[in-house]
C-alpha cells in the first residue's frame, strides 16, 4: 500500500508535467514486487486451513483497556434467555424482551392516551435514538503503467480507500441531547486510481454527547413501529409497555471466558462480499476467470485473505450488551461503527502466472446500527418526593439553581440540577430535582418514573415530605414503593427531610406527625430532619446533613 506522502508526491510529479520530459526520470514505483505477491500468496496458501470459526480469535471488547464505560447498572434490569450455544463457535443466541431496545418514550405516540403533561418536555431532551451508518470501502483500481516507450505495463491500480467509522465521545458543557441529529453518516473511502494512487480515506463522523449519556444497541424505531401496530393492532390487547415486555427478540452474542462466557456483546453483521466474491473484472468478465486454473488458484488464496479480513472485522463490529456509561469524559472517542476495508488493486496481482491482472477486488461495507441514546445526569444527591413536597423550594434555598416553584402539582417538569457550595475551603457538591412521583408512577401514573434515571447514580437520595399530607408515613411508604422496594432505596444513603414545619407552629397533629416520621426514620437508620424551606429554618443544617450524607458508606 501506499503511504499518504508518497502518493503525494506522485501528484506533485504528475502536476510538474516538465519533469516527464526528462530522459533519466522514474516514476516513483511502489506496486508491490512480483515476488513481493507471491510470498504474500503463497504465505495465505499456508493458511488455508483457517476457518471461518472465530473461536481462536483474539478476544475484542469495545476498546479493551477502558473496559470500566460498560454500563453496568442494567445487569440486574437485564432479562435474556440463552436459546443455543454451539460448543463448536462462540456465537451466543439469545432471546430478550424487545422493551431492551427500544425506547416506550419514542412508541409512545402510537398509544392514544398520552399524557399531556409528557408532551410538554419539549426543552430537555433527554432519550434520542440516532441512526448511525459507517463507510464503505473503496473499491481497487484496474489499471496499468503507460508510457511513450510500452503501450501497455505492469498493473498499476491503487487501493480504495478505507470508509469512515463513526465515533462518539462524552465532552463537557453540553447538559442536554437536544442538538443530536437523528443520522450520523460517516464517509465511504474513495476508489483507488491508476499510477498506484490509493483512494483517499472517508472522514470519519463524531458524536459529542453529555457526559453521563448511556448508550445502547437498539432496532430501528421506525421498524418496531410497524411491528407493533401490525402485531398488536390486529388484536389491540396490550398497552406498547405491555406488548415489548411480552415480545422477544432474538440476537446473536459473544461471551467473555472471563465472564462464565455469558452473552456479553451483540455481534453486528455487514451486508459485505463472501469470502472469494466481490472481484472487479475489466473486460473478460467473471465467468471467463472462473474457468481459468490461474484464476482458480489466485482465488483460493484471496479467499482465505477475505476470510481472515471478516475475522477481524467479526471481532471488531461488536457492541455491549448493556451498552456503555459516558460518565466521565471520554479522552479518546469511542468506536461505535467500524468504516470498511478499501479493497485491493490489481498491482498485488501480478505473479509469474498472471501479468496481466485485469481485476480488483471491491471494498468491504460499512455497518448500519441505530443506537438509543439515554442522558442519566449525574448528581450527589436526588430529591425524591410527592409532587408539592417542596423539593423545588428546598433546591432554590439551598443553591444557585432557580427551579419554577408552584402551589399546583407537577410544577417541576424536567429535571434541575443545583449546586451547593459550603464555602471556598469545601467541595461543593451537585442537588438533582426531579418531578414527583405518585401511587402509581411506576406503572406510568403521573409523570411516571422516567426521571428516576437521573437519580440513578446518586450516591444519596433525600426523600422530601410535606408535614401538610395527612399521612407522612404513608406518603414515604409508597415513595420506597414505587422507587422499588428496600433492597433497592438501601443502597443509596438516606436522608428523609420533613418540610413545610413552619405548619408545625402550635399544631400538635403536625408534631405527632414529624414524631412518627422520626420514629419510622430511627428503625430504619435514616437520618431526618424538620425545615421550612419558605421560610429558611433549619436550611443550614440541611446542608451539613447532605453534604454528610455523600461522605457516609459507598
Ligand atoms: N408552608 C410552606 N409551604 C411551602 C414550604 N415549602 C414549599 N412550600 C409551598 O409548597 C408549594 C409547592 O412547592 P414546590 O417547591 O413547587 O414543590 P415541588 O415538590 O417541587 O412540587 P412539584 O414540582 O409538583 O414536584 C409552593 O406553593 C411552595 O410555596 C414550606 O416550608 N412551608
Amino acid at each position: 500500500m501506499i503511504l499518504i506522502n508518497q502518493s503525494r508526491l506522485i501528484k506533485y510529479y504528475r502536476i510538474n508535467t516538465i519533469t516527464r520530459l526528462f530522459s533519466d526520470f522514474r516514476f516513483p514505483d511502489n506496486a508491490p514486487r512480483t515476488a513481493d505477491n507471491q510470498s504474500w500468496l503463497e504465505h495465505l496458501e499456508n493458511q488455508d486451513k483457517l476457518s471461518e470459526n472465530i473461536s481462536n480469535a483474539e478476544d475484542y471488547s469495545i476498546n479493551a483497556e477502558n473496559e470500566d464505560i460498560i454500563d453496568k447498572s442494567l445487569n440486574s434490569r437485564f432479562s435474556y434467555k440463552v436459546i443455543s450455544r454451539p460448543p463448536e463457535s462462540r456465537y451466543i443466541e439469545i432471546k430478550s424482551p424487545l422493551q431492551n431496545f427500544t425506547s416506550l418514550k419514542y412508541l409512545k405516540s402510537l398509544e392514544n392516551d398520552i399524557n399531556k403533561n409528557k408532551n410538554r418536555q419539549t426543552g430537555f431532551i433527554d432519550t434520542r435514538i440516532i441512526k448511525c451508518r459507517s463507510g464503505n470501502g473503496g473499491h481497487g483500481a484496474v489499471s496499468f503503467f503507460r508510457d511513450a516507450g510500452r503501450s501497455i505495463g505492469p498493473p498499476d491500480g491503487g487501493d480504495g480507500g478505507d470508509g469512515g467509522s463513526v465515533y462518539i465521545q462524552a465532552v463537557e458543557g453540553i447538559d442536554s441531547l437536544a442538538k443530536l441529529k437523528t443520522t450520523y453518516i460517516a464517509q465511504d473511502g474513495k476508489a483507488g486510481t491508476a499510477d498506484q494512487l490509493d483512494g483517499a480515506k472517508g472522514k470519519d463522523m463524531l458524536i459529542t454527547v453529555p457526559i453521563g449519556t448511556t448508550v445502547r444497541w437498539c432496532m430501528d424505531p421506525v421498524e418496531v413501529k410497524k411491528f407493533i401496530k401490525e402485531k398488536n393492532l390486529a388484536d389491540n390487547k396490550q398497552s406498547i409497555r405491555e406488548f415489548t415486555q411480552s415480545h422477544d427478540i432474538s440476537l446473536q452474542c459473544v461471551g467473555k471466558l472471563e465472564l462464565n462466557n455469558d452473552p456479553f456483546q451483540i455481534q453486528m453483521f455487514r451486508e459485505s462480499y463472501k469470502p472469494g466474491k466481490g472481484w472487479i473484472f475489466k473486460g473478460k468478465d467473471e465467468e471467463y476467470h472462473l474457468q481459468q486454473p490461474w484464476f482458480k488458484t489466485l482465488n483460493k488464496r484471496v479467499t482465505t485473505f477475505d476470510v481472515q479480513l471478516r475475522i477481524t472485522e467479526t471481532n471488531e463490529d461488536r457492541f455491549p450488551l448493556y451498552g456503555i456509561d459516558l460518565s466521565k469524559a471520554t479522552t479518546t472517542p469511542i468506536c461505535l461503527l467500524k468504516g470498511g476495508n478499501g479493497g485491493l488493486g490489481n498491482m498485488h496481482f501480478l505473479t509469474q502466472m498472471i501479468r496481466n491482472p485485469r481485476f480488483a477486488k471491491e471494498g468491504r461495507n460499512g455497518l448500519e446500527q441505530h443506537f438509543l441514546l439515554e442522558l442519566k445526569t449525574i448528581a450527589d444527591i436526588g430529591l425524591v418526593g410527592f409532587p408539592n413536597a417542596g423539593k423545588s423550594t428546598i433546591l432554590n434555598k439551598i443553591s444557585n439553581a432557580k427551579p419554577r416553584i408552584g402551589h399546583w402539582k407537577f410544577t417541576t417538569l424536567v429535571p434541575t440540577i443545583g449546586t451547593v457550595s459550603k464555602g471556598v475551603e469545601e467541595t461543593p457538591f451537585t442537588v438533582a430535582d426531579i418531578p414527583g412521583i405518585i401511587e402509581g408512577a411506576s406503572l406510568n401514573k403521573g409523570m411516571g418514573l422516567d426521571f428516576i434515571k437521573h437519580i440513578q447514580r446518586s450516591k444519596s437520595w433525600v426523600f422530601v415530605l410535606s408535614l401538610e399530607s395527612p399521612d407522612p408515613i404513608e406518603d414515604m411508604k409508597t415513595l420506597v414503593y414505587e422507587l422499588g422496594g428496600m433492597d433497592k432505596v438501601t443502597t443509596k444513603n438516606i436522608l428523609v427531610v420533613c418540610n413545610k414545619a413552619d405548619l408545625l407552629e402550635n399544631n400538635e397533629t403536625s408534631i405527632e406527625k414529624f414524631s412518627k416520621v422520626n420514629e419510622f426514620c430511627k428503625k430504619n437508620n435514616w437520618d431526618c430532619i424538620p425545615i421550612s424551606a419558605l421560610k429558611n429554618e433549619n436550611i443550614d443544617e440541611l446542608i451539613q446533613r447532605m453534604a454528610k450524607s455523600i461522605r457516609m458508606k459507598d
